[in-house]
């Protein structure tokens, strides 16, 4: 997979080059570009935004800009995505399906947001998805980015160690994972539960499935099945 960012801070998605991300890009699973939206500006100041036409706070950014850049970066058969707090809410099966993809280009806005003519153009020739991480505002798109693109990485095949890791997440079968355990069994009074120090995987897959059960019903009963 390609995965292309522009933003006007790039030094903010560094992290994407460290640890199992890094690794992935090492080993060329992953190819990561990131560019300077700054460079496609045409005037001495650099300038990346404007003021917004029918009032308002804050400022936008130009789409005089913005469109020479995804002009450059994002081919025909890539998939646009735009981070926005009014974007489609982006979830485990958004990563799954994003992890088949080929190329990813990801716009980060910053200031309120990018002209919504740049996302208007680019879907005349791109697919685009204008996607949020969650019901809270941002200062940019760069933390979304991160955070989506660890989400996408980590399924595709050889990123992870262990192969069924990511079999076992969260949401994985629409519940959220239960509690885990290391050593030592037991650690300040408090035990590790007994079934799992065991050898029965059968009773420990039951008790798995049982915990991921009440954890959902406690915290997210909106994920729970029907049935449940
Ligand atoms: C007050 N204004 C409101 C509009 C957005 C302004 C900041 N901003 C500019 C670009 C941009 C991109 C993403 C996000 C964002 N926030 N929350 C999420 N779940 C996001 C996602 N994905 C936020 C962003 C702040």
């Amino acid at each position: 997979m390609r995965i292309g960012v522009v933003s006007i801070f790039p030094s903010y998605l560094e992290p994407m080059r460290m640890a199992l991300l890094g690794k992935a890009i090492d080993r060329g699973i992953v190819a990561l570009d990131t560019y300077d939206l700054r460079d496609w500006t045409h005037d001495v100041h650099r300038a990346v935004d404007d003021s917004p036409y029918g009032g308002g706070p804050g400022m936008v950014m130009k789409p005089t800009v913005w469109g020479p850049c995804l002009d450059d970066v994002c081919p025909d058969d890539a998939l646009l995505v735009v981070p926005t707090p009014a974007g489609v809410p982006f979830t485990q099966a958004t990563a799954q399906a994003w992890s088949r993809e080929k190329h990813i280009v990801f716009a980060c806005g910053r200031y309120e947001g990018i002209d919504q003519r740049v996302i208007d153009d680019a879907a005349k020739r791109v697919r685009v998805q204008e996607v949020s991480i969650g019901d809270f505002v941002l200062i940019g798109g760069e933390v979304a980015v991160i955070a989506m693109v660890e989400a996408t990485v980590r399924l595709i095949d050889g990123v992870l160690g262990n192969a069924s890791s990511h079999q076992q997440d969260s949401f994985s079968d629409g519940l959220l994972e239960g509690p885990s355990y290391t050593r030592p069994p037991v650690w300040r009074g408090l035990e590790v539960p007994e079934v799992l120090r065991g050898g029965d995987h059968a009773k420990q897959q039951q008790w798995r499935r049982e915990q991921s059960l009440a954890r959902t019903r406690e915290r997210r009963p909106d994920l729970l099945p029907p049935e449940q």
